[in-house]
């Protein structure tokens, strides 16, 4: 039987009196596109954050590849192969999108950055190129971050995340605040990514939602409510009863 990439057994994470996540249970496979959807306050992005060890949970159990990570420390977590975004940017807005991704491959803080002289032939360079292609900012190379669209600033945070290259990759609401222009862009990145990779992306837009996910997992209150391939996600009764009675 395969390993699955991730595993939650239990996983429960409370904020005192508050019951964030409720005991979740999961599995998502190597290669796997998982989407995590659920109105606001559901738990969704504690859930990431027990999985990346930013809060790690109350009770339960968290495996890797098999490996328990689940008192591990979120940068022990990154060095076993967990790469996230967050919902806020964590970009470097002075520098341009290659500097970015040059010190995302390096792992530099941005303060060293400037004792760098990276060269073109330097392979961290190469690498940067290589993943701004994979993000479609191979245009931009050299224009500052503060200069990019909302969308490209978006696709560049993904390529940041990409790296340091992580085993999973977890995505917290990519599409959030992205135009409609933007947002074909985003789902044929998704799309393109190597099956090489596991995806687990929390998303509030169904569009970008289904069609880049395998399985989707619904949350509410801080449990699973449904778990269903897309294709059944938006006929689902407890689906429908929570996004279009008012809960989203
Ligand atoms: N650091 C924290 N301290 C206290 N309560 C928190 C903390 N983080 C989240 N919560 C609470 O946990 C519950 C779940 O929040 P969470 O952010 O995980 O939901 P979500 O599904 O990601 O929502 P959204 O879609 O709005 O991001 C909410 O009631 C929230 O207020």
């Amino acid at each position: 039987m395969t390993t699955p990439a991730i595993s939650l057994a239990g996983v429960s994470r409370r904020f005192g009196a508050l019951q964030a996540v409720r005991d979740v249970s999961l599995d998502v496979m190597p290669g796997e596109r998982r989407a995590v959807l659920g109105p606001n306050g559901a738990g969704k992005t504690t859930l990431f954050n027990t999985i990346c060890g930013d809060f790690p949970p109350t009770s339960g159990q968290i495996l890797l590849f098999g490996e328990d990570i689940s008192a591990l420390r979120p940068h022990q977590r990154t060095r076993r192969g967990i790469g996230r975004t967050y919902q806020t940017s964590l970009l470097f807005n002075g520098l341009s999108v290659l500097e970015n991704l040059f010190v995302a491959v390096r792992g530099l803080r941005p303060g060293r950055f400037s004792f760098l002289r990276p060269r073109g032939s330097d392979t961290g360079m190469a690498k940067a190129r290589d993943i701004a292609e994979r993000m479609r900012l191979s245009h931009l190379l050299h224009e500052q971050v503060l200069n990019l669209s909302h969308g490209q600033r978006r696709q560049l945070e993904i390529g940041m995340a990409l790296a340091g290259d992580p085993r999973v990759l977890m995505l917290d609401e990519p599409a959030a605040g992205l135009s409609p222009g933007d947002r074909p862009e985003l789902l044929l990145l998704l799309r393109e990514l190597p099956r090489s990779l596991t995806l687990i992306l929390i998303e509030h837009d169904m569009d970008i939602a289904l069609p880049a996910a395998d399985f989707v997992t619904v949350m509410k209150d801080g449990q699973v409510v449904v778990e269903a391939p897309p294709d059944r996600i938006e006929d689902d009764p407890v689906v429908q009863a929570i996004y279009l009675g008012g809960g989203h």
